[in-house]
């Protein structure tokens, strides 16, 4: 096989789309030759998962399935030759596969089965990691298959990622204690044939930070990297194998393939390392950190959204605070003094970098009384400012494409005037309605308005909570309350608090019209 020219070329995405003869987009395509991990660490199930997390498509040629878990390997059912072969055919004759990783290969029947399959079909580049023990010390691999690997399948290679128990088995069982033996391993292992060798050294006694040796053929790396203390290392070598035959399809050269798999591994036990999959000494990892990290770790400060938190709810202005002469944050702070249960920043005029700005400080603010912080219409400034969530209107931004840009964990309101909008609010995953304008009002121009009746008919028509805005203030507030309807939660409202001399107070005057109002209505039900 002839990969060396191939691997790292630039323009494949157009050689491989002339290759499937069709048109449109060919992802990277890895197929990996293992064993079936029950347990999901390792095995073909981890490089699955490995090669999804980075972006490569990854078929499966199932050469064993193994019970396993994170106490040890409790069976093995090897498949039989003619099947793996079959496998092997049905995807290489038809699915234009980049790169072949190989894991468990338990017989040495299967090796030498696989060899004669390549050469039928050759692919891009062959990565090597020549399982044999598994991590928790039970046997994977006949011994006889060490003559398959140096005389057919590691000529074939190219990489081969033997640990320091396997490369010692790959030459005859010699001792490998110190980084100059790995780098002697690695020179020996080359001559058997494959074009390049990666001796990982995260079991070398006496080591600070794990150190692998790569041996390209005619130099040595070093590569570090932190060692990271946590039982959840199950699956470590099949994942980084798969990662670098994952960046190889995309089209990597060897080396920066090898660090960005070491990066991905150490990122992902960096976020596992604490997590508890099984009683067993050794658990597996999660190859989806980056999915998680993005959404969840981010927003490990959200603030957890309760309806009741809609009751009083303060929407700025900037028209309204330049009238008065207050700046953002003491319009906020007032409006919390009084007692706004959730804040809404709604800056029509600001630009982009002085919203981002002023929404931090709010966030600040807001953040040390535990009221929530939303920003109308602008995701961007969301995001940028870590805000508890925003409020979008028909016009603006789908509910579902902010949903998938926040996470589950913001909090998302969205402005309906009618059933249908109210139902499919909810279907998209906000978590309220905004309902109105519900009376006449001037702070927003062209905004038909719903009255009473159109207020209930939303709220009736979801399950969402809702809040009432538009033209809302200590005069009729308890009207609007006072229509009883269960999921109706509060009031939003921007002219009665900031346009008046003294936020605080108006604030305060109309949570006691809103307590006044509720209780009544309680009395009533
Ligand atoms: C709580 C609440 N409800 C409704 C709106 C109106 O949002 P939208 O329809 O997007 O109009 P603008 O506020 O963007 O002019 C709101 N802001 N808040
Ligand atoms: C933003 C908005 N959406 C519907 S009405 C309205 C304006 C509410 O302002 P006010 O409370 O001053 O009537
Ligand atoms: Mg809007």
């Amino acid at each position: 096989m002839s990969a060396a020219a191939a691997v790292g070329c630039s323009g494949f995405k157009a050689m491989a789309t002339v290759r499937s003869g069709r048109s449109g987009h060919k992802p990277p395509h890895v197929l990996t030759v293992a064993g079936s991990d029950s347990g999901a660490g390792a095995g073909i199930q981890a490089d699955m998962k490995a090669c999804g997390a980075l972006g490569a498509y990854c078929s499966t040629v199932i050469t064993a399935v193994t019970a396993q878990n994170t106490v040890g390997v409790q069976g093995v059912h090897v498949v039989p030759e003619d099947f793996v072969a079959e496998q092997l055919r049905s995807v290489l004759s038809d699915m234009d596969v980049d790169v072949v990783k190989t894991g468990m290969l338990p017989s040495i029947s299967i090796v030498k089965m696989l060899c004669r399959s390549l050469k039928e079909f050759p692919v891009r580049a062959l990565v090597v990691d020549p399982v044999m023990v598994s991590t928790s010390g039970d046997v994977l691999a006949s011994p006889t298959i060490l003559a398959g690997f140096r005389e057919e399948l590691l000529p074939m290679a190219d990489i081969v990622t033997p640990n320091l128990k396997e490369a010692s088995a790959l030459l005859g069982g010699i001792s490998l204690k110190t980084i100059a033996d790995m780098q002697s391993a690695a020179k020996s292992i080359h001559t058997l044939g494959p074009r390049t060798v990666l001796v990982k050294g995260g079991d070398l006694p006496d080591t600070m930070d794990a150190v692998d040796i790569f041996f390209d053929g005619k130099e040595f790396h070093e590569l570090h990297g932190e060692r990271i203390s946590t039982r959840n290392t199950h699956g470590t070598g099949c994942t980084l194998a798969s990662c670098i035959a994952a960046e190889l399809a995309k089209g990597s050269s060897m080396l920066p393939a090898i660090q960005a798999a070491k990066t991905f591994v150490g990122n992902a036990l960096r976020y596992s390392k604490d997590i508890v999959i099984g009683r067993g000494p050794q658990g597996p990892f999660d190859h989806l950190f980056q999915l998680k990290s993005h959404i969840f770790n981010l927003n490990s400060n959200d603030h957890h959204f309760n309806p009741d938190d809609l009751f009083l709810y303060a929407v700025t202005d900037s028209r309204m605070n330049k009238k008065w002469g207050r700046s953002i944050t003491n319009a906020i702070g007032a409006a919390i003094e009084g007692g706004a249960t959730i804040i809404q920043l709604r800056e029509k005029e600001a630009h982009t970098r002085e919203f981002v700005e002023s929404a931090t400080a709010c966030m600040e603010i807001c953040r040390s009384h535990g009221v929530p912080l939303l920003i109308n219409d602008r995701i961007d400034v969301a995001l940028a400012c870590d805000a508890d969530g925003v409020h979008v209107g028909q016009s603006d931004m789908p509910v579902s494409m902010a949903r998938s840009l926040l996470g589950p964990n913001k909090i998302i309101g969205v402005s309906c005037k009618t059933p249908i909008q109210a139902q499919k609010a909810y279907l998209d995953g906000a978590n309220y309605i905004g309902c109105g304008g519900v009376f006449p009002t001037t702070t927003k121009e062209n905004n038909p308005t719903v009255g009473l009746d159109g207020l209930k008919t939303i709220c009736l028509a979801s399950k969402l909570p809702v809040v009432a805005i538009g033209g809302i203030s200590v005069g009729n507030a308890g009207d609007v309350m006072g229509t009883g309807v269960p999921n109706l939660k509060g009031v939003a409202v921007v002219s009665s608090l900031f346009d008046r001399e003294c936020v605080s107070a108006e604030t305060q005057r109309l949570r006691s019209v809103l307590m006044d109002a509720t209780s009544a209505v309680k009395e009533l039900s």
